[in-house]
């Protein structure tokens, strides 16, 4: 099993090493000039390697930048030269070291600062990714300048293109990869999570998310076609629309589609330059393509805030034991009811409290202290009619909106009640379970916390009078 794990893991450095090699060919021929790769693909497998491999990414990386950087034509051709060596390796440092630093930083803020909330979380890896990108570009661009004499100036003319063409691969490579690397290597990246957390709240339809895809690719294509058509500078800036279908995919669909399809977008406005010849607005695409990417990471904080609101809402609503209503969602439906009554009518509450029940938590444990509160509100909540609603107040104290009923039909009702309160069996343990009943009217203009005040009184004088008893105040 671990000589299994070993060979994936050394197989997945290998992976890294060739994935590399690839996006750097791939990033080669989208380089409309001398100085702009459009979407600098190597610096997005980059960050994702030391993202998921940690420190120990840095020797598949470094030795693929070097097999890039070191001539060796130069080398086969005139022998050894020192400074060839030492250019190639500057140049592998230039690059590892600020992407080493980037990953590690953006994985030390990802799973040690978990209180944040999304959109700190997207901002803090923004600004990680734009800094190591920015330092990368730099130092580059100064081991390019030291080691070449036939071009001047190359900070000054390369560093915005540079920079922003390695953090829009970055951003826009290293999520689709970071979904995948994990899966090949065994290693655990769990702090990714606060980015898929609310998936599984969404639907899963492919359909819908490949309609969604193919709009926004037709739209490209019409805008290079327009381009291409048209000469005028203006046009190109038309593609800054595709953040539209991008972040209406990032809205509605899993981030693992989102991932993907910006991917698809990007790549095909990075590689449509060349395909469709419009080249001299290829700074314009490029911070289009910088915008896209960055809208949709702060577009992927909306769904997750809306996750995170249904699930408060639920908390809210439904008590987590029992899954009964809590005591707010039942003064709201309560409330509801009353003021919507005609004054004729007349409304009941029954509070019940489980006799002898921290003897129960005593004796036997909390958790079978919580079986008993689940299984008998299970069994209670089976005998209320449709139009009563039973809710967990807090504790052991259960209430019982009885409605349409006078004060004596509630007496009767939660005595009825009051005998369906089961004898339970844990193992070899049965634990019969016995309620003192309080029940009163609720009356016009008297608060709901009033009435609950009171039911709780006659509840009190049920428990006073011996326990298992229906007790009413009028
Ligand atoms: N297992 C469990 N116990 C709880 C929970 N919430 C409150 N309790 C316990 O419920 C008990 C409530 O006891 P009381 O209702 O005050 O007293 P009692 O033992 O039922 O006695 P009487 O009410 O006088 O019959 C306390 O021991 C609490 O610790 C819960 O969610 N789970």
């Amino acid at each position: 099993m671990t000589g299994r794990i070993n060979l994936l893991r050394k197989s997945a450095y290998l992976l890294i090493f060739f994935l590399w090699l690839g996006a750097f060919h791939a990033s080669v021929i989208l380089a409309y000039s001398e100085l702009i790769s459009l979407w600098y693909m190597p610096a997005g497998v980059s960050m994702a390697a030391f993202l998921v491999f940690g420190k120990r990414a840095f020797i598949p990386i470094f030795l693929a930048i070097w097999v890039e950087s070191f001539n060796f034509s130069a080398f086969f051709a005139h022998g050894f030269d020192p400074t060839l060596l030492a250019t190639s390796v500057l140049f592998s440092l230039a690059h590892s070291v600020p992407y080493g630093i980037g990953g590690l930083t953006t994985r030390h803020w990802l799973s040690h600062f978990v209180q944040k909330n999304i959109p700190t979380k997207i901002v803090g890896l923004l600004v990680i990714y734009a800094v190591s990108a920015a330092l990368a570009a730099f130092c580059g661009l100064l081991v390019w300048e030291l080691a070449t004499e036939n071009y001047t100036n190359i900070l000054e003319d390369g560093w915005f293109a540079w920079w922003l063409g390695d953090l829009i691969g970055i951003m826009v490579l290293a999520p689709f990869l970071c979904l995948f690397l994990p899966k090949l290597s065994t290693y655990k990246v769990p702090w990714i999570d606060v980015f898929y957390d609310h998936d599984r709240g969404m639907r899963r339809s492919k359909k819908q998310f490949i309609g969604k895809l193919i709009l926004a690719v037709l739209t490209i294509i019409g805008i290079f076609m327009l381009d291409r058509a048209v000469d005028h500078p203006g046009v190109a800036y038309f593609v800054f629309f595709v953040s539209i279908p991008q972040v209406w995919i990032v809205f509605t669909e899993r981030t693992a589609y989102a991932s993907t399809s910006l991917l698809v977008i990007t790549a095909l406005i990075a590689f449509g330059v060349g395909v469709f010849d419009v080249a001299d607005q290829a700074i314009t695409y490029q911070f289009a393509l910088y915008i896209t990417a960055a809208t949709s990471y702060f577009a992927v904080a909306v769904p997750a805030l809306v996750q995170q609101n249904s699930t408060l809402k639920e908390l809210a609503m439904l008590d987590t034991l029992t899954q009964l209503p809590t005591r707010w969602l039942f003064k709201t439906l309560v409330e509801h009811v009353v003021k919507s009554s005609r004054p004729n009518q007349s409304h009941c509450i029954a509070l019940y409290n489980i006799d002898n029940f921290s003897r129960i938590n005593n004796d036997c444990g909390y958790s079978v202290g919580d079986q008993v509160l689940r299984e008998s509100s299970k069994i209670m909540q089976n005998e209320m009619r449709d139009s009563e609603i039973l809710c967990r107040c807090e504790h052991d104290n259960f209430v019982i909106f009885m409605p349409n009923l006078d004060l004596d039909s509630a007496i009767q009702r939660a005595d009825e009640l009051r005998h369906q309160l089961p004898v339970l069996q844990f193992d070899d343990l049965i634990l019969p379970i016995r309620g003192s009943f309080g029940v009163v009217h609720v009356q016009f203009g008297e608060s709901f916390e009033q009435t609950l005040e009171r039911a709780n009184r006659a509840m009190q004088n049920a428990k006073h009078q011996g326990r298992n008893k229906v007790v009413a105040i009028s």
